[in-house]
């Protein structure tokens, strides 16, 4: 497919106040509305009026650690996609659940149901988990390490696609006159059973629209990577630089042929926050406005969240000793990939601890971009272009206004340049990525239910 023809893929990944650590405080926010559903159905409206192909929220089985200076906890995010589908009708939905602190039958039966009310449009964003404190809420006295982690995801996602898979297309029959709701023969037992996870099945629900919800994937250690190889159709990843980005857009497409998939079939979608301003000045003194309201408390505190690192005995206006974080190489268990990114800026900029916690409070390490509109849809040309990204995850630095800005005044140019939609093309976030409809994998087996 030549770049010409090839079609950006843009999601708002969505953030209580909005991605900047201090988005809530700023008088463009409004998060006493937070709790309000309509809030978050208009953000979707304004995501799917601009054709973006879905939302994303984020999640996580515990409340962050600093409730005084950040805004803190948040709605359930497969609930508050379910209500938001009922006030949309193309935009895609993905939500994060985490395969450390479901269970495969739970979480299949909630997103096959966000697929058939959405009519389509589930995503599962699936992750590990980083926080090691959520392990207390699920009464186990320490967080899995990074391998069971991973051990563990595999086997759930392999019984939870075949949870999905368990009842074939054509199993429901309503044969009203016969009196057969549906053929036994086409609905199987799926006896999984593997060293973290044993499910019988079948699942207790049809076949959703989709086949099964759309799989994300974000994390980009080795283990994750090789993860998002075998079973990702869409990626999200923290990159600050054109070359990181190529190198691990390339790493993971040769994964993905490796185990026999078409690449194409694999979205990369880094992560990008943008400053918009009529001029660069205005938008990096919008820039500056949020910076000015950064607690360091609560900036050390994520550091120290994100890195598993103490910094809180370093002196703010001095240089973040080289090496605090490992080198950009190397690896811990705990967030791997968002650590190199943090020992990656540490090593090429060499920051002060103030500078270090402003370079992140923009979006925890993924990439801000502070400029006008043309400098903004400029670098995303670049990246789609240059073999780093098939899209990007929009991560506006204040909610609603940034994610509006965003719709006016890049869509339109990405528009004019022939790289996005002018309209839907399809229903289903399947038919916005342009990914294939899977078969079931029981597709013309005998079936195993007595029903
Ligand atoms: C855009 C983006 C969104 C993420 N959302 C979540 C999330 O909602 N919950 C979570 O526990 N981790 C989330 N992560 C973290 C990753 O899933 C992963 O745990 C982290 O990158 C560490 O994994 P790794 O060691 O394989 O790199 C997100 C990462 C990215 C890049």
């Amino acid at each position: 497919m030549s770049d010409q023809q090839r079609q950006l893929s843009l999601n708002a990944f969505i953030y209580p106040a909005g991605h900047h650590e201090s988005a809530w405080r700023h008088p463009l926010t409004t998060p006493e509305r937070l709790y309000d559903v309509s809030y978050f159905q208009e953000i979707a409206r304004t995501a799917e009026a601009a054709k973006l192909d879905a939302i994303f929220f984020a999640d996580g089985p515990a409340l962050r650690s600093d409730v005084e200076h950040g805004a803190a906890g948040a709605l359930e995010p497969i609930t508050l996609l379910t209500a938001i589908a009922t006030a949309t009708e193309r935009i895609g939905l993905i939500a994060t659940a985490s395969t450390t602190y479901f269970e495969p039958y739970n979480l299949a039966r909630l997103f096959a149901s966000l697929d058939h009310i959405s009519r389509g449009r589930a995503g599962w964003n699936i992750v590990t988990t980083g926080t090691d404190v959520a392990a207390a809420n699920f009464g186990l006295s320490s967080h899995p390490d990074h391998a069971d982690r991973y051990a563990r995801a595999r086997e759930f996602v392999d019984a939870t696609v075949k949870l999905w898979d368990s009842w074939e297309d054509d199993a429901i029959l309503i044969d009203k006159a016969a009196g057969i709701y549906a053929d036994p023969s086409k609905i199987h037992e799926i006896n999984y059973v593997g060293r973290h996870l044993r499910v019988r099945g079948p699942f207790n629900a049809p076949r959703s629209p989709q086949g099964h919800p759309v799989l994300v994937q974000a994390g980009a250690s080795n283990e994750g990577r090789a993860f998002a190889g075998q079973y990702a159709e869409a990626i999200f990843t923290a990159h600050q630089r054109l070359s990181d980005g190529q190198a691990f857009y390339a790493d993971v497409k040769q994964r993905a042929v490796q185990f026999g998939r078409n690449p194409e079939h694999v979205k990369i979608l880094p992560g990008i926050s943008p400053f918009l301003g009529d001029t660069e000045a205005e938008a990096r003194d919008l820039e500056r406005e949020f910076n000015e309201l950064t607690s360091p408390e609560y900036g050390i505190a994520q550091l120290e969240a994100l890195t598993g690192s103490s910094v809180r005995h370093l002196d703010l206006d001095a240089p973040v000793p080289a090496g605090l974080f490992g080198d950009a190489g190397d690896v811990t268990d705990n967030k791997q990939s968002r650590l190199q990114v943090i020992a990656g800026i540490v090593e090429r900029e060499n920051p002060t601890l103030r500078g270090l916690l402003h370079r992140l409070a923009g979006a925890r390490g993924h990439r801000v971009v502070v400029g006008t509109p043309v400098q903004v849809a400029d670098t995303i040309e670049e990246w789609f272009t240059q073999g780093a990204a098939d899209g990007f995850n929009v991560m506006p630095p204040y909610y609603p206004g940034g994610l509006e800005v965003f719709a006016q005044k890049v869509v339109p140019i990405l528009q004019e340049r022939g790289l996005f939609r002018t309209e839907y093309s399809g229903t289903t976030l399947r038919d916005h990525f342009g990914l294939p409809r899977p078969e079931s994998q029981y597709a013309d087996a005998p079936g195993t239910v007595a029903l």
